[in-house]
């Protein structure tokens, strides 16, 4: 067994998601008046990130998150201990102010190429079946928070034996995803 510690839903092993899956809610970690966000939706592009950013429970060097339509994301109890961490950051991510966890990342910026999408964290699902991580991101960042450059090797060997392939931006899909959105906001691409 592995010594790294990555993230629990990556070293504990994870299921593929569940046919039909439409849903479920999410749940801050406090111990009683838990906020509960409702998302009427399965996740897309879940994924490990190793930016200094993101939400990572106690011990995690990654985080592991997702996006789904804005839409499909509403508050359902506890809304008042939300606050935005960070209101200058691309994605404003919502945390409960006692425990710290986020509930949704949200990006407000009409023309950014992820607009309507909200970044979410499904290990805080009392329910089963939500899609699996299919890659890593941002892994190089993790040195910034204090892993060893001489460990890199080994987590992304690691990462590639579970599965996802380590990347130290997005995956080449969303890359190219978000230069697309340039290329059509330069004119360089037909808009449609
Ligand atoms: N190396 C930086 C990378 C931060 C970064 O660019 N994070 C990505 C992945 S979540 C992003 O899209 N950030 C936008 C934001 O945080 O608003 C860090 O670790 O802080
Ligand atoms: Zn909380
Ligand atoms: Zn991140």
């Amino acid at each position: 067994m592995s010594t790294l510690k990555l993230h629990p839903v990556l070293d504990n092993g994870f299921q593929p998601a569940a046919a039909n899956f439409t849903g479920g809610t999410l749940q801050c970690l406090c111990a009683t008046d838990k906020v509960e966000v409702r998302i009427d939706a399965q996740t897309l592009h879940n994924h490990a990130c190793g930016c200094s950013k993101c939400w990572k429970p106690q011990n995690a060097t990654f985080a592991v998150i997702a996006v789904v339509p804005r839409d499909k994301v509403s508050v359902t109890a506890h809304g008042e201990k939300l606050a935005i961490v960070d209101e200058t950051a691309t994605i404003q991510r919502h945390a409960c102010k006692q425990c710290h966890a986020h509930l949704f990342g949200r990006i407000e910026n009409k023309d950014h190429a992820f607009y309507g999408l909200d970044f979410v964290h499904t290990e805080l699902s009392p329910q089963s079946g939500w899609a699996a991580p299919g890659f890593a991101a941002f892994v190089s960042s993790i040195i910034e928070t204090g892993t060893p450059p001489a460990q890199m090797k080994a987590i992304r060997e690691r990462l590639r034996s579970i599965g996802l392939e380590p990347y130290d931006c997005l995956s080449p899909d969303l890359m190219d995803a978000l230069a697309t959105h340039v290329a059509k906001q330069k004119g360089l691409l037909p808009a449609a």
